[in-house]
């Protein structure tokens, strides 16, 4: 079958500093993944690493540098003349709930919107309808979103809400970038069985974008540990959470710093001194922090290797 979707070596640069001085960092480095009808596939790794520049650009809200993205078979170029019906196909469950919500609207006022704006019902009573059904998916029900304002549901509803509005137009790929990382902690598991529940009983594909490495391991079917702009180590979860083959991806798994909620989709852009120095690193990026460091680590990129039906970058396994 058809991969739902297929990155093909995007990468995006950016632009920083003041005019007198300027660099450029690889945000996102020649990175290719595909996803499969049905998939959840999780992209991890800590603040920084690329992870919400990759979902804006599949999404459309920047432009690749390099690099191809097709959707259902079609280009994202192709899909830019259907921005509609690509909209519709693809929805996107953000970190932070209420942002997504106009405060001074009921919230099924936002639901009847989202469905006059597809054209998903002829009246209101067939907008009322859909909409308790997707509800019910997520484990609500129209009465519970009748007339309230966001501010009168819990941080869980609210998410609840936010993703049974993104499957009104009945979306084949949902692209969830940190959506528990603002729910109460005893919480996030069950927002995250939403995902195998729509992947089960709708078919949907979800990258799941997180620093958590609990939900990821819990959710996904696949995952890809991103580190400055670089996916270092990708396959099925249990294999590279259990086991993991990357140095950096052994890291990770004792630790990773929660990401700052302020800083997430935010306009205003910092790269950290860190950050920056590893960005502009030949070689391997990591080898400035990497236990196993070898020479050849700091001249030169080190390419995929297959080790044990997992791709990992790194010098380490080349024979
Ligand atoms: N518009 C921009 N201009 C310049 N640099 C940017 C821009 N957007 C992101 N960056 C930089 O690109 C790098 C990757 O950022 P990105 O937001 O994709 O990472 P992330 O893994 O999603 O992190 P977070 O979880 O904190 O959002 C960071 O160093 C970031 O500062």
């Amino acid at each position: 079958m058809e991969d739902t979707l297929i990155l093909k070596n995007l990468t995006k640069v950016y632009s920083i500093g003041s005019l007198l001085f300027r660099s450029k960092i690889t945000a996102v480095d020649d990175v290719s993944f595909s996803l499969k009808r049905a998939e959840i596939f999780t992209l991890a790794g800590e603040s920084g690493c690329g992870k919400s520049t990759t979902a804006k650009m599949i999404l459309g809200f920047e432009e690749p540098t390099s690099g191809d993205i097709i959707f259902e078979g079609n280009s994202i170029q192709w899909w830019k003349k259907r921005k509609k019906d690509f909209l519709r196909k693809v929805q996107a469950v953000f970190q932070n709930p209420f942002e997504s919500f106009n405060p001074l609207l009921t919230v099924d006022d936002i639901f009847f919107e989202t469905v006059m704006n597809y054209g998903l019902a002829n009246s209101r009573n067939e907008a009322e309808k859909l909409i308790d059904e997707k509800l019910q998916l997520v484990g609500l029900k129209f009465e519970d979103i009748n007339g309230r304002y966001q501010s009168e549901l819990s941080g869980g509803q609210l998410q609840r809400a936010s993703i049974a509005r993104s499957l009104l137009s009945n979306p084949s790929l949902l692209i969830a970038d940190e959506p528990v990382s603002m729910v109460d902690a005893s919480l996030r598991m069950s927002i995250v069985n939403l995902f195998a529940k729509l992947r089960d009983q709708l078919g949907v594909s979800v990258i799941y974008i997180t620093h958590d490495l609990a939900t990821a391991y819990y959710v996904s079917d696949r995952i890809a540990i991103m580190f400055r702009g670089n996916i270092v180590e990708t396959g099925p979860v249990d294999k590279v959470l259990i086991d993991p083959k990357h140095p950096y991806t052994q890291l990770l798994r004792e630790s990773i710093p929660d990401p700052d909620p302020e800083k997430k989709w935010s306009r205003e852009i910092t790269v950290s001194d860190t950050e920056y120095e590893e960005y502009l690193k030949e070689g391997c990026k990591f080898a400035g922090r990497c236990p196993y460091v070898k020479e050849i680590c700091r001249r030169e990129k080190p390419d995929d290797v297959l080790v044990d039906g997992v791709l990992v970058k790194c010098h380490i396994y080349k024979k």
